[in-house]
């Protein structure tokens, strides 16, 4: 667990003292975008056209913000046309790592490094910040593309339709207000509020997520008892954003978060819900919780030491979700 300043691993846990015990996202550095011409995108520079074979994603099965990237390019039918390299899932003194003798993580398919940092130093070799997944990374240009889950899958939702053939749009422009409404609360509340929750060091820091965050899954599940996805009858990125956060909340975050007022189980329309999206075509191989329990369990010593991971929870995915 580290980060790189100018080039250089520096092995130190988040500091939440600056910040009165409260943990605090890091911004992603690379925001280029690809497009179907390569004309830039809304941020970054352009010359990343959309081709098949092109592109490369590194993902972690753990990492809630790669798992969205992974369930686009499963919908979206890419899988012909970016390939994937899937980290360990232990997260420790060197950060990720291409260590592949756990089952489902494939090493560094690009260039067989050690570790994740070593894609970053080759964009960069003067790279500063924290070293994350996903990262999407263009084998033509040598560099990576964007760092940033949110803007990866905006990507994946239309740059590669004329090469996949795949027009299904999760971020239709009709919706789009009522779609970044939704993402902006469920991201400071729920995705990342319960990493707020679990990595406070102060009780009022953990105060400060714990409640909020409760608030906004009981909004949720009033919200699907009204339709049946949250911007109404039509699935978008809305719900897949949460999706990720929400298939790891019983297992992991409810115990070793301590998100655990209720349990995803506990929320009739929002466990219906989640059934639904996890039984997806192509959704349920993209949930790995091997390695998302291993992950937290085993990664972040300072909240479980003895790094024990926990039995349960013995929960059915795969039963009737009864919507729609
Ligand atoms: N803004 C990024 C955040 C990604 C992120 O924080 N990933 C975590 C894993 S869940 C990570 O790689 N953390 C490494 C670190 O903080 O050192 C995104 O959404 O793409």
């Amino acid at each position: 667990m580290g980060q790189l300043v100018r080039g250089v691993w520096k092995d130190e846990w988040y500091d939440t003292d600056a910040h009165g015990g409260e943990f605090m996202r890091d911004t992603a550095r690379f925001r280029n975008w690809v497009t179907a011409d390569g004309t830039p995108g809304p941020t970054g520079g352009g010359g990343f056209a959309a081709e098949s074979g092109r592109y490369h994603l590194y993902v972690s099965y753990a990492c809630p913000w790669a798992h969205r990237t992974l369930i686009f390019r499963a919908i979206k039918g890419l899988e012909d046309h970016i390939g994937v390299s899937v980290v360990h899932p232990d997260m420790l003194q060197d950060g990720w790592s291409f260590d592949d003798s756990f089952p489902g993580a494939t090493g560094d398919q690009l260039f067989d490094s050690q570790f994740m940092r070593d894609i970053y130093l080759r964009a960069d070799p003067q790279a500063s910040g924290r070293v994350t997944v996903p990262v999407l990374w263009d084998r033509e240009r040598d560099t990576i593309v964007s760092n940033e889950s949110a803007d990866i899958i905006r990507m994946l939702n239309s740059a590669f339709d004329g090469i996949s053939g795949n027009d299904d749009d999760y971020y239709p422009e009709s919706l789009r207000p009522r779609i970044d409404e939704l993402n902006d609360r469920i991201y400071d509340s729920v995705n990342n509020g319960v990493y707020k929750a679990g990595f406070a060091t102060s009780q009022q820091a953990y105060d400060r997520a714990a409640g909020p965050l409760f608030d906004s899954l009981d909004w949720i599940e009033g919200l699907l008892a009204e339709h049946r996805y949250l911007a109404g009858s039509r699935l978008t990125e809305a719900d897949w954003r949460l999706f990720t956060t929400i298939c790891r909340f019983d297992a992991v975050y409810h115990t070793h978060f301590k998100c655990n007022r209720k349990r995803i189980v506990d929320y009739p329309n929002l466990w219906g819900w989640a059934r639904e999206l996890y039984q997806w075509p192509g959704i349920a191989q993209t949930v790995r919780p091997d390695h998302f329990i291993r992950h937290y369990y085993f990664s972040h010593a300072t909240i479980n030491p003895h790094r024990i991971l926990p039995i349960g929870p013995a929960e059915d995915w795969t039963t009737d979700h009864g919507r729609g």
